[in-house]
């Protein structure tokens, strides 16, 4: 492969730590493992070492269903739905062209990073080097800068539990997506294909930019805005860019009461088998959330409360109401929770087999068969 050298140093010490550089086991072209250089890694020694079969390629959606063009002046290039995409569907998978730890601050690391360059390929640098930087080059070795702008985190496989360090993957397409304080994609790192994914979380319309989240989107504006301060911009998105300090205290307000939800709000596990409970207690809290998450965009976090909508509606017995829930549960999770989909696609198969099925519907017809007749005093009271 074109510009490969692996004659510089390859290991360094930090401390007790020691790092390594190492190639992953995925080629650029769907050659050998002997031209294995699409993306070498800085690795410390608790990460496992990769075994040299080359790993399988991840999907790809043929046309692609995502351009990458100009999002505007101030925000450079960034990635948008090439067509419509339905909610829960994989709109690309990506492989790093490099991975780094997250946070060294050893006297070698700018030898170490600048080591990494020479390990892949001319394609992977190029798409490397191409990526976006705010880091200076005066402070900041190239890869470093180009990973603390991009970087997404990864995890790796390590022998020992023993303070295991975060690394952030380098990928030449997902690393084009912009921030937004709304959600519409999540991205779910796949060690067995050494790719991430990306899935939308609600339905994109063609043209619709498509954004990631770089910072906690539950922390107030003030927060956020300061943490995106170290990648060189201030947040204009329309969840943060709103008209007076009410808009925003009313969002801020929002945001926590989700990241708190489940200590503010009544359990569906109590609350199934609690008859002194309203029946619709579950399902109207619920509703309050989701509408929320609309609110916020904060789509990445729909899945538990319409989950929770849909059992509350297998526990009161309602067919019609719980297979539209569940409905909405597989086809957000098909891609990126198969599992989750899977076990409530069996339900909607068959929905006796879900355990608690119509145990509230059952208890209400026991309690109102034992209820005493009702005595009415019809004595006038004067
Ligand atoms: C991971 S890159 C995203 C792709 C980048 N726009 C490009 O041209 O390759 C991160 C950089 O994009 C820009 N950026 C990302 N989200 C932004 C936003 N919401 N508003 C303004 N700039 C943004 C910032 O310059 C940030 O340092």
């Amino acid at each position: 492969m074109g510009g490969c050298d692996d004659s510089t140093t390859t290991s360094w010490a930090y401390g007790t730590q020691a790092f390594r550089i190492q190639n992953a086991p995925i080629s650029d072209s769907g050659g050998s493992s002997a031209t294995v250089t699409a993306c070498a890694m800085l690795l410390d020694a608790p990460v496992i070492p990769f075994p040299r079969a080359l790993l399988p390629p991840p999907q790809k959606s043929t046309p692609p269903a995502f351009y990458i063009a100009n999002a505007g002046p101030s925000k450079g290039a960034g990635l948008f739905a090439a067509c419509d995409i339905p909610a829960g569907d994989a709109i690309l998978s990506d492989r790093p062209v490099a991975v780094v730890p997250s946070n060294v601050n050893a006297p070698w690391k700018r030898e170490a990073f600048d080591a990494l360059l020479p390990r892949i390929s001319r394609i992977s640098r190029d798409a490397l080097l191409a990526l976006a930087n705010c880091k200076p080059l005066s402070e900041y070795p190239v890869v470093e800068g180009i990973a603390l702008t991009n970087a997404i985190q990864v995890h790796l496989p390590v022998s020992s539990s023993a303070a295991p360090q975060e690394y952030g993957g380098v990928f030449p397409t997902v690393s084009r997506a912009n921030h937004s304080c709304g959600l519409n994609t999540a991205v779910k790192w796949d060690l067995s294909s050494f790719s991430v994914t990306l899935y939308a979380l609600r339905p994109v319309r063609a043209g619709e930019e498509i954004h990631i989240q770089y910072v906690d989107v539950f922390a107030p504006r003030a927060e956020r805005r300061a943490q995106l301060a170290r990648y060189g911009f201030e947040c204009i998105c329309p969840h943060c860019d709103l008209p007076d300090a009410d808009a925003v205290a009313r969002s801020d307000a929002a945001r926590a009461e989700l990241r708190d939800w489940r200590h503010l709000h009544p359990r569906f596990l109590p609350w199934s088998t609690d008859m002194c409970r309203a029946d619709d207690d579950i399902i109207v809290s619920n509703l309050r959330a989701l509408a929320l998450v609309k609110q916020e965009g904060l789509y990445g976090m729909q899945v538990p409360f319409i989950e929770e909508i849909a059992l509350s509606y297998a526990v009161l017995g309602d067919e019609l109401r719980f297979r539209e829930w569940a409905q909405q549960v597989v086809d957000l999770c098909a891609g990126q929770d198969p599992e989750r989909a899977s076990k409530f696609t069996g339900w909607m198969a068959e929905p006796q087999s879900y355990k608690e099925w119509g145990w509230r519907a059952k208890q209400r017809l026991l309690l109102d068969r034992q209820k005493p007749p009702v005595d009415v005093d019809i004595s006038i009271p004067w």
